[in-house]
């Protein structure tokens, strides 16, 4: 049997505690993450939700509390100082929002990506050159060697920053809101950018962002709360049986080893699911039902396929919530509206 390539970035459980004034913050709370060779992906959470913190331990420049991250075959957590060094010279190569920690003020942008070169001892003399041209005009900055970054827009800036992040080869380019100071279309075209840079160079890449509009540029959206993965949005394109083409996303959950999933909020909100919620267990899927009360039956009071004759009964139900989970009465009816599945509806109707 073929085994799975081991991914490019795995998190597992990743904690990362600061405490600040005697006060504990726990910016990442057992966090899973797993990006394959040549994936580009987007980590999409709101402020506060723990997208630098994850960067930055990615990065190199700081080191979780628990858990597990590997990148390329390094394991983060306990790498030493010189393996750090190399690492972040030659494995990860990073894009962050301010220029200024992407450029040098008073470089070209010729100078700005032969001087990463320089500090990773990498290519030289011509090989530098003609690198440097290369990286120039995949991203579409050639008209820029010469110009310093406070005489390029905010768009060439950032892609001068793409050029200078992959001037030692990375294998895994890592960007923090890339797109943070620029306006909607200049965004676009940057993320296309990028995209043209991971499908040409085959760099895996890892965006973080606050921007949601990401995800119509990258196929895999993972979203990030309160320092968690929670759910994935994976976008394909399929030919329908007409000849066109139609664009499907589909929502996943994640799920941790143990068997913790998230619910997106949106489903907990939309059927006031608190405290515990009913389970059954299906030949294919499970069911997901509102447990107010403890009473056996859901408030809609109707079970799934229970106007389908054929359907297989229920294996298994129980109420899951704080506390372990018990098993209760079988409902005589139950909802049928809230099982759980990936939604492939295609992306227009959703
Ligand atoms: N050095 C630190 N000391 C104390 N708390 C910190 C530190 N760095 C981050 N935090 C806290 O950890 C949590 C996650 O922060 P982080 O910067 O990772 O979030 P973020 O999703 O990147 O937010 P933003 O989009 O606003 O940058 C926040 O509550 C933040 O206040």
């Amino acid at each position: 049997m073929a085994t799975a390539p081991e991914p490019h970035i795995l998190c597992t459980d990743l904690v990362r505690i600061f405490t600040a004034e005697g006060v504990e913050v726990q910016a990442l709370q057992g966090l899973n993450l797993r990006v394959d060779p040549g994936e580009m992906v987007a980590v999409v959470g709101a402020s506060g939700s723990g997208k630098s913190t994850l960067l930055t331990i990615l990065s190199g420049l700081d080191t979780a509390t628990a858990g597990a991250a590997r990148v390329a075959g390094h394991d983060l957590l306990t790498m030493g100082s010189r393996e750090r060094v190399a690492y972040r010279r030659h494995t990860v190569g990073f894009v962050w929002q301010q220029t200024s920690r992407n450029l040098l003020p008073y470089l070209t942008a010729a100078e700005n990506i032969a001087l990463a070169m320089n500090v990773a001892r990498g290519r030289r003399g011509a090989a530098r050159a003609a690198r440097i041209e290369e990286l120039l005009e995949l991203l579409e900055v050639g008209d820029a060697r010469d110009r310093r970054p406070g005489e390029l827009s905010g768009g060439q800036q950032q892609r001068v920053a793409i050029a200078v992040a992959l001037a030692n080869d990375p294998v895994v380019l890592l960007a923090d809101e890339p797109t943070g100071e620029l306006d909607e279309s200049t965004s676009a075209a940057v993320l296309e950018a990028m995209r043209s840079v991971n499908l040409e160079l085959g760099v895996t890449t890892l965006i973080v962002t606050h921007d949601p509009g990401v995800s119509g540029h990258v196929r895999r959206t993972v979203q990030i709360r309160d320092g968690r993965t929670s759910t994935e949005v994976l976008r394909s394109t399929r030919v329908d049986e007409h000849g066109e083409e139609q664009h499907i996303a589909e929502e996943f959950a994640v799920l941790d080893r143990v068997g913790r999933l998230q619910l997106p909020h949106e489903f907990v909100q939309s059927l006031e699911l608190r405290d515990r919620v009913r389970l059954a267990l299906e030949p294919d899927h499970v069911g997901v039902w509102p447990g107010h009360d403890g009473r056996a039956d859901g408030p809609a009071g109707r079970a799934p396929n229970s106007d389908a004759p054929d359907s297989p009964r229920p294996r298994a139900r129980h109420a899951a919530g704080a506390s372990d989970t018990e098993t209760v009465a079988e409902p005589a009816a139950v909802a049928s509206d809230t099982e759980s599945h990936a939604d492939s509806r295609p992306e227009e109707e959703r």
